[in-house]
């Protein structure tokens, strides 16, 4: 069974997704503000991160401080919820332009890890919220699809 990760054609998938997705960040009137200070590498982290998390190398727990890294940069940044629906919303779209695999299974399980990462980041980021650091770097799977789309044949 193939991981998420290497069903979205693995780490240049991703760097392709994540340099489309902050191009398009960038200059949004309602998220540009909030990344206007990101670093250089930023895209290529969140890359990383996202490819950890749909099954691939631990590229982000070896070099980038794993989960507790990735909470850290959310901590006190107050987002709102309409950034964050952008903030899916351009991801989702960058997905489509860069035609990540449009199958079924696998939007599902990439929609479902998206929502439920961005509704964290958003809960974490509020003033003075109580963020637990030491937890697991989060894996995820096929959901109940149980695997790829495979055509009848
Ligand atoms: C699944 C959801 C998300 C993931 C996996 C994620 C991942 C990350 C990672 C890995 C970093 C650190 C990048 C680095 O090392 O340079 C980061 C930083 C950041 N993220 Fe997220 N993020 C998510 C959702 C969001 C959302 C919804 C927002 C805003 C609407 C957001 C705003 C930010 C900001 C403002 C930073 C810091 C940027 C800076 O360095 O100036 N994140 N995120």
């Amino acid at each position: 069974m193939p991981t998420l990760y290497a069903w979205a054609g693995g780490a240049e998938a991703l760097a392709r997704l994540t340099e489309c997705f902050y191009a398009r960040v960038r200059t949004d009137a309602l998220l540009g503000p909030v990344f206007e200070r990101m670093s250089a590498q930023h895209p290529s982290h969140v890359a990383l991160f996202l490819g950890e998390v749909l099954g691939g190398p631990r590229a982000y727990s070896e070099a980038h401080g794993g989960h507790p890294g990735m909470l850290r940069h959310h901590l006190e940044r107050h987002l709102t919820e309409a950034q964050r629906r952008r903030w899916t919303d351009l991801l989702l779209d960058s997905a489509n332009e860069v035609e990540l695999p449009s199958d079924p299974e696998f939007r599902s399980a990439f929609v479902a890890y998206v929502e439920w990462g961005s509704r964290l980041a958003v809960i974490n980021s509020q003033p003075g919220a109580s963020v637990t650091l030491d937890g697991p770097m989060p894996t995820w799977g096929w959901g109940v699809p149980g695997g790829p789309y495979r055509p009848e044949t």
